[in-house]
């Protein structure tokens, strides 16, 4: 195996796409958590699993670290079929995130970070430098944390170091169970919001287990909502999800207020425009591409009807407020 420590700018050559072709799990005692699910995840992309309690979001997220065995299907990462992987060599290769870190109380944080490659046999240095770039990419100095001890952090803090330490290896794929469900909401968005950053920047496949929807239309790149027995009902962009719920499942599973959530996913685009007036003077301005959510805000502030829409600071269009609100339809 290629252990080659990613910088941030070569990392993302290293991300595999997942394949799981019609698996299965059926627990001994006979719950059938996954009847059969067939999904793919393109390399680099960042697939949220959303659904009710007990739908197998997690035993499907398990499976593809081998955590927990199918008892169907393939699961391919890349072409390679995991089944025939040793487990252990598995794990080395694939970042996995929970609720909680799980993070080692009686070791640093730096040792903490360092424990994947320390695994794979790096060198001492080596080991230490990645893990310092590490904590620095997820935002803490590592002068002033590395020496610390998980009790002596923030939830938030634990959380970053969690991810650093998923990351630490430069696996090929990350799997995040419910990563930042235990930090307050404020924390909580912060985090969601490096982790978008960081992301941009290592582009890992990312399989991401949640139970909040705001969370999911935040994160995903497309979003897939499953129910009991991990029945896929729907495989979209947010956007799609909450324009179009395919099934009255995802239709009562987004809620009442997914117009409003749709909206912020909506950019404004050149084809709900009418033509910009000769003299756009007095219009409130926004910029093409921002969402109907912030067209209507920046509406609302104005106290307007309609909003001269901008490209690179010239007019592109007039946008009214019935085509912002039908954007998120
Ligand atoms: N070891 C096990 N033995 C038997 N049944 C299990 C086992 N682990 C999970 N299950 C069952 O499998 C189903 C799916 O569980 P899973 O944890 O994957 O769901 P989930 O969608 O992640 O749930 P939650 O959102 O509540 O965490 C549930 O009915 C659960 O009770």
């Amino acid at each position: 195996m290629d252990v080659t420590p990613a910088t941030t700018g070569d990392a993302g050559q290293r991300a595999a796409s997942i394949t799981l072709e019609g698996i299965r799990k059926r627990y001994p005692d006979g719950t059938e958590a996954v009847r059969e699910l067939s999904l793919e995840v393109r390399a680099g992309e960042l697939v949220v699993l959303i659904g009710p309690s007990g739908c197998g979001k997690s035993t499907v997220l398990r499976m593809v670290n081998r955590l927990i065995e199918p008892t169907g299907g393939r699961i391919l990462l890349g072409d390679e079929d995991v089944t025939r992987v040793d487990p252990v060599e598995l794990r080395r290769r694939i970042g996995y995130v929970i609720q909680n870190v799980g993070l080692f109380p009686h070791q640093t944080v730096l040792a903490n970070v360092g424990t994947v490659p320390r695994l794979l046999g790096w060198a001492r240095d080596r080991v230490r430098r990645r893990s310092e770039e590490l904590l620095e990419l997820v935002g803490l100095d590592p002068g002033q944390f590395g020496r610390r001890y998980p009790h002596e952090l923030s939830g938030g803090q634990r959380q970053r170091v969690g991810v650093a330490r998923a990351l630490a290896a430069d696996p090929v794929v990350l799997l995040m169970d419910e990563p930042f469900s235990a930090v307050d909401p404020i924390v909580r968005t912060r985090l969601q919001e490096e982790f978008l950053r960081l992301q941009a920047e290592v582009r890992k496949t990312i399989v991401l287990v949640t139970h909040d929807l705001d969370e999911a239309v935040r994160l995903g790149d497309r979003i897939a909502v499953l129910s009991q027995g991990g029945r896929l009902e729907q495989y979209a962009t947010p956007a799609a999800l909450l324009g179009a719920p395919a099934s009255p499942f995802v239709r009562e599973f987004v809620g009442e207020d997914r117009g409003i959530r749709a909206l912020a996913v909506t950019p404004v685009t050149r084809d709900v425009l009418d033509p910009a007036p000769v003299d756009p003077a007095g219009l409130p301005e926004v910029a093409l591409g921002s969402s109907a959510y912030d067209a209507l805000a920046v509406m609302l502030t104005a106290g307007a009807d309609r909003a001269l829409v901008t490209v690179d600071g010239r007019p592109a269009g007039v946008l009214t407020r019935e085509s912002a609100l039908g954007a998120g339809r």
